[in-house]
């Protein structure tokens, strides 16, 4: 039977903030790159039938080295320019699967994803079509425009968004079908584009965890050795 469950791996980043002068989804944390951690999560959790991995241009042979150890790594290809380009890539690679499919979005720069994450997106996901993986904030928040705060949204409306974020698959189409229409495009997650192209869809927030960090900055991959000492056997 076909793959019910696809988990796309985004790493088509070059890693600008962490100016390590190659993608960080390369540089390793407790002895293994970022990127192996990512999938390994994905690979090992007994509700994905297939990983996919969507590289950084020009890394395409370190990544299919990398993925080609895990058994559900159906293909390694090449992102775009953005983020968002780079879920088009994998979109278009699903293309001939059937609209129920679910399909899981994940950074791979957060290696530390764990199961009752990924758990908690497929059972929401059951009868969803849109969900979203978020904590609280733990800062107060603000909108600064020239230098001034605009508005201050009370905190205890705040989430941090993380992923995976998951979809079913003819909802996540017809998101991009809308948004790649738009000459205004701009998103920094999935779930942004199904909430400004498919308003009517309800995005459920499921619980993330303070460990699945996105390792962005140069103190987090500091943080991330930490977190990976404290996962080794
Ligand atoms: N063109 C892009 C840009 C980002 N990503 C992926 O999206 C995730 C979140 O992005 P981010 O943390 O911003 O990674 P980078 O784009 O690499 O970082 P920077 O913005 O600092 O360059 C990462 O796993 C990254 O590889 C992607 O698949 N394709
Ligand atoms: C998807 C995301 O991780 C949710 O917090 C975030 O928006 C990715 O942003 P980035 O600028 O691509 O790191």
């Amino acid at each position: 039977m076909a793959t019910r469950t696809v988990a796309v791996v985004l790493a088509g980043g070059v890693g600008e903030r962490m100016g390590a002068g190659r993608p960080k989804q390369l540089m390793e944390v407790g002895g293994r790159p970022i990127l192996a951690h990512a999938v390994h999560a994905f690979d090992a959790h007994p509700g994905i039938g297939e990983v996919v991995v969507v590289m950084a241009p020009g890394h395409l042979r370190e990544a299919a080295a990398i993925a080609a150890p895990f058994g559900k790594t159906a293909a390694v290809i090449e992102g775009g320019a953005t983020r968002t380009a780079s879920t088009v890539a994998a979109l278009r690679l699903l293309e001939d699967r059937p609209d129920d499919v679910r399909v899981l979005f994940h950074d791979a720069a957060r290696p530390f994803v764990d199961r009752p994450v990924i758990d908690r997106v497929l059972d929401a996901l059951d009868d969803g079509e849109a969900v979203a993986v978020g904590v609280p904030s733990s800062d107060t928040i603000v909108v600064v425009e020239d230098g001034t705060v605009a508005s201050m949204p009370p905190r205890e409306t705040l989430t941090r968004f993380q992923t995976p974020q998951g979809f079913r698959l003819g909802t996540i189409r017809k998101a991009y079908e809308l948004a790649l229409a738009d000459p205004g495009l701009r998103a920094t997650d999935d779930c942004g584009i199904v909430h400004r192209y498919l308003p009517d869809v309800p995005i459920r927030v499921v619980a993330g965890s303070e460990r699945n960090l996105k390792v962005t900055q140069p103190l987090d991959a500091v943080i991330a050795e930490h977190l990976a000492s404290e996962e080794a056997p």
